[in-house]
């Protein structure tokens, strides 16, 4: 178990006003949610979070506050020259006010506003997405025990937050045994230029939570993140639980919702952690459709690790090529011929050129074909002859090659969840 300390941050581009809750406790009520601290501590089960306010003052949390500012007016500068969705702050959430974030001149950031944090203590600072009680906090903690958790609100928040020295690395979900993989963390990977410096293989023993004293059949909804909701989708359906399915943000952010809205018709699939955090009933435990859930996250950092040869190394690139589909078959080889086992390959589509016009000589016709980045990881370190040989050779057929990382992997043995068990509230 983990505790939430006064000592770190929330990222998030957009602030939002939350309605008092009695289950919330003062510090959830009715204020502006800018900063929500924690720390992952794997040795107490106590939980308290804090809030500050709108103005930058003089102490640690206050400079941090302005972090978490900053970090949202980067994003929505970056949004805006991208023309992509414009986050409007100013707007309301759910009826209530909140900051405005959205800067209404563009101003370079200057070297003090990218300085590190003052008294960085001991403790390293890692970015995830989610709020306390989201799996990916547990994964932060699993990779760095005693670590100052901070929670962002999306993935590229977390990025940046290592980007602007706010933490010192970010955990990020690549890939569920259940669910598949998290395109969009593969895609940010590659517009970003930070390093894989290791991964954590986490199982996820999901629960359905409601507040307490609502009972199964009060339930028309249920809501969590979409990975969660895949992981689950057949237990729900065997439970006779024909609910309404709402995609959230993050697991622990559902719970949250539900017990800040006094929401009596919907559950949440989420952690007991989380269930823990906002005062909600664990109705059913271990609800996964498998008890070998596992999510593999990993981590990154604005430098890479130096890869070794003393312990298994895990390598991931990226690449992309100009002709035809057999460049494939002969990028694998390379490792092929070399012993080097594949653990993962996958396809995302081309960033700069999705679509390419191919002229078909066999019938004289022009078609079109879509264009890939392919994600491989492979198990070798780049300190290995045969892992830079067989780049050597990845690099002759393919027209883009970025090594992601060189890292160890995650060897941690680890158990399955128990299978589902109803609890309370039935
Ligand atoms: O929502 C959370 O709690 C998360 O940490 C995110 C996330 C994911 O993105 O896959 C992480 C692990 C679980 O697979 C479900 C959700």
């Amino acid at each position: 178990m983990h505790s939430l300390t006064p000592s770190g941050l929330h990222l998030k581009s957009i602030t939002r006003k939350t309605p008092s809750h009695p289950g919330l406790g003062p510090t959830h009520q009715g204020r502006f949610f800018i900063q929500c601290i924690s720390r992952y501590d794997s040795s107490s089960s106590t939980a308290a979070t804090r809030t500050t306010y709108g103005h930058v003052g003089k102490t640690r949390h206050e400079w941090q506050s302005t972090c978490a500012i900053l970090a949202g007016k980067v994003i929505s500068q970056q949004q805006n020259a991208a023309g992509e969705d414009i986050i409007s702050a100013s707007a309301a959430v759910n009826g209530h006010p909140t900051l405005d974030l959205v800067p209404t001149q563009r101003k370079p950031l200057s070297i003090a506003d990218l300085s590190p944090a003052p008294m960085h203590g001991s403790h390293i600072r890692v970015a995830y997405q989610g709020v306390p009680g989201a799996y990916s906090e547990s994964a932060a903690g699993k990779a760095y025990p005693n670590c100052e958790a901070i929670p962002c609100d999306q993935f590229e928040v977390a990025f940046h937050a290592v980007e602007l020295w706010i933490a010192d690395r970010a955990v990020l979900p690549v890939e569920n045994s259940l669910g598949g993989s998290i395109h969009r963390n593969y895609d940010l990977l590659l517009r970003h230029n930070l390093h894989i410096v290791g991964e954590v293989q986490l199982p996820v023993h999901h629960c359905l939570l409601s507040l307490p004293g609502v009972g199964k059949d009060c339930l028309t909804r249920v809501i969590s993140h979409p990975q969660a909701l895949a992981q689950c989708e057949h237990t729900l359906t065997k439970m006779g639980l024909h609910l309404a399915r709402e995609a959230f943000d993050d697991t622990a952010g559902a719970a949250e919702h539900i017990a800040v809205n006094n929401l009596r018709d919907t559950a949440a699939i989420a952690s007991a952690r989380a269930a823990e955090l906002y005062g909600m009933q664990v109705l059913a435990d271990g609800i996964q459709d498998d008890s070998g859930n596992v999510t593999r996250f990993v981590m990154l950092a604005r430098e890479p690790v130096i890869p070794r040869t003393d312990r298994p190394f895990k390598t991931s690139i990226v690449f992309a090529h100009d002709e035809g589909t057999s460049m494939l078959f002969k990028v694998l080889s390379a490792f092929a011929f070399r012993n080097i086992s594949l653990t993962k390959i996958e396809s995302r589509p081309h960033r700069n050129r999705p679509i390419r016009l191919v002229e078909d000589g066999d019938v004289g016709m022009a078609k079109h074909r879509f264009e890939y980045m392919f994600y491989v990881d492979f198990e070798a370190s780049m300190a290995e002859a045969r892992a830079q040989n067989a780049l050597a050779e990845v690099q002759e057929f393919t027209s883009f090659l970025r090594v992601l990382g060189s890292y160890p992997m995650d060897m941690t043995p680890w158990t399955p969840s128990s299978s589902p068990s109803p609890s309370q509230g039935d």
